[in-house]
């Protein structure tokens, strides 16, 4: 194949009750594409990296500081290890994810375009291998590697992150009945410094509240107890830090709860949240105030989705 565009879904990290452990990710019920794509071509002339959609102009000015092109020397490294040579190739990304949103925005680069890339050489990397590389250059971005947004970009669903006996996660099973509203103000905050504001211990009540909470979430998913699920999805890692620095963030919780929302939490390290709901109308009620009420700028976006259980594809050949 001469060309082909790789698509990677926007992702929640933490999902309130698994810090850097669990992620999720998204697909608007409307059909909307929330992510990146990634298109590659051969080339006979030198690579290029160039950028176009909604949020390109947010991405760094000089195109090597592009996490995609952090992407191409890694994959080209990874393959020189097995005696392979990179093809001589042209990418483009096209941002469609604001950077700083709490929807894994670098992930869905990274993950967009390793898998161009990997899709383009006849997949040599295999599953694993792909995730841990993208784990690697979330890493470099936010200053600790975690998976929570690659993992669940990658695969699809909701994703538990194990990092041991090789297996860097699995899928957890979860409510196709719920709607996960999902609204991003428009603002932006940086991953590492939202990480830099934690408590660097925690105290032995909040690590067994911690424990409680993501044992009894998982098994209340496997036992498909979903009013179970919802009550454990509580936050006392990041949340009680985070939550300043995100505007009406009560606010939203305490009408979402009116509404019937089973849950609210932020959406990775913010400013992005998300509400667990059942009911579709309600979900749309909780939209239309969200979109009045919480985003601030024309940036902002909000969609009621569910779990892309997919996770990244390739979905053609051209942008
Ligand atoms: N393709 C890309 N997508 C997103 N961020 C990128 C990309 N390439 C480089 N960056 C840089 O990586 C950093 C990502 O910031 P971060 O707060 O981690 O974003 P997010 O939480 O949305 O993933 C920013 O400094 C941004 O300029
Ligand atoms: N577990 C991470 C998730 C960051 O997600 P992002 O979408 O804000 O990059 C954290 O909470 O720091």
């Amino acid at each position: 194949m001469m060309s082909l565009v790789a698509y990677a879904p926007a992702s929640i990290g933490n999902v309130s009750v698994g810090f850097d452990v669990l992620g999720a990710a998204l697909a608007p019920i409307d059909g909307t594409l929330v992510g990146d794509r990634v298109y590659i071509a051969a080339t006979e002339g030198e690579f290029t990296l160039a950028s176009s959609g909604r949020f390109a102009h947010k991405l760094p000015d000089d195109y090597r500081e592009n996490i995609i092109y952090d992407c191409y020397l890694s994959y080209a490294k990874a393959l020189k290890k097995r005696g392979l040579t990179i093809k001589s190739l042209l990418m483009e990304l096209e941002k469609n994810l604001p950077i700083g949103s709490g929807l894994g925005s670098s992930a869905a680069s990274i993950v967009a375009g390793l898998e161009a890339l990997n899709a383009f050489h006849n997949n040599v990397l295999d599953d694993n291998e792909m995730v841990l590389l993208m784990g690697e250059l979330e890493g470099q971005l936010s200053g600790s590697v975690h998976y929570d947004n690659v993992a669940p970009c990658a695969r699809g669903g909701l994703q538990l992150m194990l990092e041991a006996n090789g297996v860097v996660s699995q899928s957890i099973p979860c409510f196709d009945e719920w709607y996960w509203v999902v609204a991003y103000p428009g603002t932006s905050i940086s991953t590492a410094a939202a990480r830099e504001i934690l408590p660097t211990e925690y105290s032995r009540a909040d690590c067994l509240t911690y424990g409680r909470n993501l044992a009894g979430f998982i098994h209340a998913c496997y036992s498909k107890q979903q009013d179970l699920a919802a009550a454990m999805l509580k936050d006392v890692i990041a949340e009680p830090y985070r939550a300043q620095l995100i505007p009406k963030f009560d606010e939203v919780r305490d009408y979402a709860k009116e509404l019937g929302a089973l849950a609210t939490g932020i959406s990775g390290s913010g400013p992005t949240v998300f509400n667990v709901m059942t009911d579709l109308a309600q979900a749309e009620k909780l939209q239309t105030w969200l979109e009045a009420n919480f985003i601030q700028n024309g940036d902002g976006f909000c969609h009621i989705c569910k779990l892309d259980k997919q996770g990244a594809r390739i979905v053609g050949t051209t942008l």
